[in-house]
């Protein structure tokens, strides 16, 4: 109901002014000035723009044609030679210009008319005595990145929008500029970056990475896995986070697991990282990477076993690095210890021996909850993502979600919003295995992504080539300054005969022969 005695003052009613008389020169005088305005404006905006087309001028009146054209012979010579011998440089130069190239001819000429028919430009009702007129708002944008896949533009927003108004707009934002796909991401307050997806770098297998040189504990922050749908790579930050690959039967969650696993190869070698590997549908999945596995266990006591020893390393190292440290540092001598589990499902939902239910219903979620900080991570796939199966799944801090069977599922995994912010999981085409979408650390934004595919002879040369250590190494003892290499109290260094990780995995567990007990 609008209100009748309110504080509010009467809106202006339209009236005709006065007819005034202006002189022709002072007419002349703003259209000279709004001229100027504009061309400072024009040479402001496109400086490089404007001096090719003044000099090109210049050249043309001084020489005919033979002037701009040996010039730009000169300039196709130049580029050649530049592309030769630096293609990196080149192509970001090439990219910047084509880029701008693009922002001027395709993406300004048609922004006024877009933004007004998607309704994100504004238009204030302005009444005079003869006509109604509009005030017309357009939303600037600031710059263009482009880069082989996608063209992103910044965008500053205007008053009374947010990124949300933004985002509702993107598919009638797609269809106007003929983008594959087009996703609004909140930048800094004020301004939202509007992606134009252009090619799919998604849509053809991705080819392993290369991973030997990856030698660098700062390396776990960032493992290469596959590709993202910009084209960059698809980096995992496996240290400080728990992994959670979703999706259902022959979706390539083992593509996932195994392009990790691969990406991990070199810490595995080198002694930073060792996996303990659970896999309940007996171990046929993952027994080709034994020879990297420190622990391997296929059937249920040896999976509850292996898990509660992980909760007491990982107790043991929390009490230790108490006060110390609020995130392990990875080194030889405490490496991060990785639990792997195919179909967690298995461990939580199908398990019917009571006693083995209740250990592993203790140590699944002590190991989520707490292992973070002591460098105890869980990467864990599942099938079935409901709560009945998987009741701790927002434990997981880094969460993808491949195809799936319902779009409910895809928000149960992601976090609510999810499907309404782009994660059709279940658009997601059976030829595209390995591919899906991933939300890391509370960020809204899922980004699709692809595994890459290591097929059976890769997996086989990575477990070949990047197996565990065999000869057991002395290791240094504590050192109580640094905290890079030391020794967790109580754990010593473990000279074995027949290399110790290699005899506590794969292989009978012969530890109990052969060393102390504090040890194992
Ligand atoms: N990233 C990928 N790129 C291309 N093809 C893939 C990819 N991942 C898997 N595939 C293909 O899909 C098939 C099924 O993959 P995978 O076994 O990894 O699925 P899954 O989700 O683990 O299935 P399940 O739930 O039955 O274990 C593979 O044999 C392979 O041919």
């Amino acid at each position: 109901m609008p209100r009748i005695k309110g504080d509010r003052g009467i809106p202006p009613l339209p009236t005709r002014h006065d007819r005034i008389t202006v002189p022709v020169w002072a007419v002349v005088l703003v259209l000279v000035a709004r001229l100027v305005r504009g061309l400072v404006v024009v040479i402001a905006r496109h400086p490089v723009a404007f001096a090719v087309v003044v000099g090109s001028t210049v050249l043309y009146r001084r020489t005919g044609l033979l002037g701009p054209g040996v010039l730009a012979g000169a300039v196709v010579l130049v580029a050649l030679a530049w592309r030769l011998v630096h293609r990196r440089s080149f192509d970001r130069v090439a990219r910047w210009a084509w880029g701008r190239v693009r922002l001027v001819f395709v993406y300004r000429r048609r922004w006024r008319a877009a933004t007004m028919h998607c309704g994100l430009a504004i238009q204030i009702p302005t009444a005079t005595g003869q006509r109604v007129t509009f005030d017309e708002y357009f939303p600037r944008i600031r710059t263009i990145r482009r880069s082989a896949a996608v063209e992103a533009l910044r965008v500053e927003l205007l008053p009374g929008q947010t990124p949300e108004t933004w985002a509702a707009q993107a598919e009638a934002l797609r269809h106007v500029y003929r983008a594959r796909a087009c996703r609004v991401r909140a930048d800094r307050v004020g301004f939202v970056w509007v992606d134009f997806y252009r090619r799919d770098p998604l849509s053809k297998v991705v080819t392993p990475y290369p991973v030997d040189r990856m030698d660098d504990t700062a390396d776990l922050e960032n493992l290469p896995v596959g590709r993202r749908e910009d084209g960059q790579p698809w980096l995992l930050r496996l240290r400080g986070s728990h992994v959670l690959v979703a999706g259902a039967t022959g979706s390539g969650k083992g593509s996932v697991l195994w392009s990790l696993i691969r990406a991990l190869g070199p810490a595995v070698r080198d002694g930073i990282v060792e996996l303990w590997v659970c896999d309940p549908k007996g171990g046929m999945e993952m027994a080709a990477g034994a020879p990297m596995f420190a622990r391997f266990a296929y059937d249920l006591p040896a999976i509850a076993d292996l898990l509660d020893d992980a909760v007491e390393r990982m107790r043991a190292r929390a009490d230790w690095l108490r006060g110390v440290t609020r995130l392990h540092v990875p080194s030889r001598a405490e490496p991060l210890i990785v639990v792997v589990v195919d179909e967690i499902a298995a461990l939580t939902a199908y398990v019917t021996d009571r006693d083995l239910k209740r250990r592993l219903a203790a140590s699944l979620p002590l190991l989520l909850s707490q292992g973070r900080a002591p460098g105890v991570v869980v990467v864990a796939a599942v099938r079935d993502p409901r709560e009945e199966t998987l009741p701790f799944r927002n434990l997981f801090s880094i969460r993808v979600a491949l195809r799936l069977v319902e779009a409910e599922q895809v928000d149960l995994v992601l976090g609510d919003g999810a499907h309404d912010n782009g994660a059709r999981c279940e658009d997601i085409p059976t030829s595209q295995q390995g591919t899906g979408y991933v939300v890391e650390g509370g960020s809204a934004e899922p980004i699709r992504v692809r595994a890459a595919w290591p097929d059976d002879a890769e997996i086989r040369w990575t477990a070949d080539h990047y197996r565990l250590p065999l000869t057991g190494e002395v290791l240094d003892p504590i050192d109580p300054a640094g905290l890079d290499g030391a020794t967790e109290p109580g754990r010593r260094p473990v000279p074995s005969p027949i290399g110790y990780q290699w005899a506590r995995g794969w292989v009978p567990d012969l530890s109990a022969f052969l060393l102390p007990r504090d040890s194992r």
